[in-house]
């Protein structure tokens, strides 16, 4: 295999028990033998050939170098309560003395934390592969910068900026940065796998959908800009780091400078991740507050100040019908981050309401910024509503031919072999970590009993699991703890995670889970920012809708296509894509917030787009049907970083 493989960590002692006791678990654990052959020998599925016992499954498992399995310890939660610092959005940031001069000191504990490399992607060597191309679309021309020190940024931001190892500026935050020192609002449309539109080729699909760099093109900026100014801008907050510290006595009401709005969780903590790096040795404190977290954690975190705020839209909203803990008075910046996802599933009215700071935000230096993956009619009009007219506007796509980073190979399975199917492939190769996706809920907690009880080291996601639960997973995945993660699509969604080298789509999103968009942005989850990957999907009879369009990608990305795809190998070599654009021309009608003549962008239907149903989004995640297993869990970091 050309791809390189992941270094799965080792399991600490006494966190890898898990084995012995997983075996008595329920829920679709099997007891009988497990299935040992090639299910899909040659492409074509076959008859699993050997039966294993579980012993031996298990000694095959750690034979092959898959790292033991764990369980989330349920009883020790239960017990415990949890921990505050348990909870991602609790993480450690850096707080600021009211003592310390123009200079803050570093902290070297948490430097290691934020910054240690362990867990933050580094820009991998087969960066020149992606060619990006980005288009500048407004009448507002901005001249980029090649380098952050270019950039007029504050030095402690450049500190920070080389502490993450950012050589330079990627294209988006090539333009997105000066154009926000400067002052402009933004709208950026990053592709990131939904548009799909007669002037965009698949290769450029699959390339955009890598990791653009989008989330540092707006902190990077804005930080900046407040930086300088945290003294005179921040509200009032208790002195956290003074020794007399004490925080039943000493709380502030959280009046952020920053909001941005994200659509789910794991995205949320994930910026939450890149602010506490940007602000650190900062005045600057960034909170994150989201749907499952606890009250008393949001609250008692924003009781310590909040300056820069990440959030999920229902919580927010939420939040400012509680002046006593939040008030979006001196808001700033307001960034929507993914605007198309969550307009798609139903959040305008809330999105309107923060957009409008609560009412209470009569600030008119306000800038606005919008990412997007589409700039849908709603978008549109969100824009041409709250921005600026001198805003700037950029599309950033990727030219070229071929993106040859990922390489897509499709095998066909007979459906009801899928799963030794998966199991073989993972056999297949060196152990590394992977991320699984399945169309629904049910399919991922199959599987997952399904592998974990064959002694591979799996974690699962998706919407009916609790907080404690998700973020148990995420922590075990990205740790190297559960290297293989089971997620529907719509969980995964924005996901950056280190070092996925190979995603499997166990389930094809046919065209009711968001069909090729929904596969060009899962297969983005590997080879990130630089570096490679595989992605291996399965394909069976019930995958004809997406034939089509999956040929094409694999045609313009210089992968081979299959036999049994060969009959969709356009004659003409003419690749024609479904186009489900809204009416730019509308765009012009709504008062030029459109992109003028610009290509038309994608608006799929809202269920589609998520690849499940649109209130997985950020509702309520209620029902508690985690893992079944109750081995040790080898307790979480108190930060680790993910
Ligand atoms: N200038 C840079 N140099 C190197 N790495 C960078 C740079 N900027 C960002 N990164 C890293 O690139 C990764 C991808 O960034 P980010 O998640 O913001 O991408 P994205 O545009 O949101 O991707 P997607 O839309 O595909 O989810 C992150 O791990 C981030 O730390």
């Amino acid at each position: 295999m050309s791809w390189e493989t992941a270094t799965v960590e080792p399991v600490a002692d006494g966190a890898a028990d898990g084995g012995a006791d997983a075996w008595g678990t329920d829920g679709g654990a099997e007891n009988g033998g497990v299935a040992d052959g090639d299910a899909f020998a040659g492409g074509e599925a076959a008859e699993p050939k050997v039966q294993l016992t579980k012993e031996e499954a298990l000694t095959k498992a750690r034979d092959a170098g898959w790292t033991a399995t764990t369980a989330f310890n349920y009883a020790e939660f239960e017990r415990t309560g949890g921990h505050d610092r348990d909870w991602l959005g609790a993480a450690q940031k850096y707080e600021w003395n009211d003592e310390f001069g123009e200079v803050a000191p570093r902290v070297e504990a948490l430097e290691n934390i934020l910054f240690g490399g362990e867990f933050q992607m580094r820009r991998g060597e087969h960066i020149g592969n992606l060619e990006i191309e980005a288009n500048i679309e407004g009448p507002v021309k901005i001249a980029r910068v090649e380098k952050f020190e270019d950039a007029g940024l504050h030095p402690v931001l450049l500190d920070n900026i080389q502490l993450a190892r950012y050589a330079a500026p990627t294209v988006i935050q090539s333009y997105t940065i000066p154009a926000v020192v400067q002052g402009h609002d933004v709208v950026a449309v990053a592709q990131t796998g939904n548009t799909l539109h007669e002037n965009t080729s698949s290769a450029e699909l699959a390339n955009s959908s890598s990791g653009s760099g989008k989330t540092a093109a707006y902190m990077i900026p804005i930080i900046s800009k407040l930086m300088g100014k945290a003294k005179k801008l921040a509200a009032p907050r208790p002195n956290v780091a003074a020794s007399n510290y004490d925080p039943k006595l000493h709380r502030a009401r959280a009046e952020p400078l920053v909001v941005i709005v994200v659509p789910t969780r794991e995205l949320a903590v994930q910026i939450f991740d890149e602010a506490r790096r940007m602000c650190y040795r900062s005045m600057l404190r960034p909170c994150v507050v989201y749907g499952g977290l606890p009250m008393a954690i949001t609250a008692g975190e924003l009781e310590k100040g909040c300056d820069v705020l990440i959030a999920t839209p229902g919580r927010l909203c939420d939040l400012m019908k509680k002046p006593h803990l939040l008030t979006m008075s001196r808001v700033k910046y307001t960034v929507i981050d993914e605007a198309d996802e969550m307009l798609q599933a139903d959040w305008e009215e809330e999105l309107n309401e923060i957009m409008a700071g609560g009412d209470t935000n009569e600030d008119a230096d306000h800038v606005y910024l919008m990412f997007s993956a589409t700039f849908p009619k709603a978008a549109r009009a969100m824009a041409s509503q709250y921005m600026a007219e001198d805003h700037f506007r950029i599309r950033v796509g990727r030219a070229g031919s071929a993106h040859k980073n990922i390489r897509q190979e499709i095998i066909e399975v007979d459906h009801n072999l899928k799963r030794e199917a998966v199991y073989d492939l993972l056999f297949a190769s060196e152990p590394a970590r992977t991320l699984i996706f399945c169309n629904s809920k049910h399919a991922v907690d199959e599987l997952d009993d399904f592998l974990y009880n064959r002694g591979l080291p799996t974690t699962s996601i998706h919407a009916d699991r609790n907080q404690v639960e998700r973020e148990d997973a995420i922590r075990a995945f990205r740790t190297g703890r559960a290297p293989i993660l089971i997620a529907t699509g719509v969980s995964a969604r924005g996901w950056d995670v280190k070092d996925i080298k190979h995603v499997v789509n166990y389930d094809l999103p046919s065209g009711m889970y968001g069909g090729i968009q929904e596969y060009i942005h899962r297969i983005g989850r590997t080879a990130r920012i630089g570096h490679q990957g595989l992605a291996t999907s399965f394909y069976t009879d019930r995958n004809d809708d997406v034939a089509q369009d999956l040929t094409n990608v694999l045609i313009e990305c210089d992968c081979s296509v299959p036999e049994f795809l060969q009959q969709y190998v356009p004659e003409d070599g003419n690749l024609q894509f479904d186009d489900d654009t809204d009416d730019e021309a509308e765009a012009g009608e709504e008062g030029g917030a459109g992109f003028g003549d610009a290509a038309a962008d994608g608006g799929a239907p809202v269920a589609s787009a998520w690849g499940a149903p649109a209130a997985e989004a950020d509702t309520g995640f209620s029902a508690d049907a985690g893992f079944s297993a109750d081995a040790s869990a080898g307790g979480a970091a108190a930060d680790d970083g993910w």
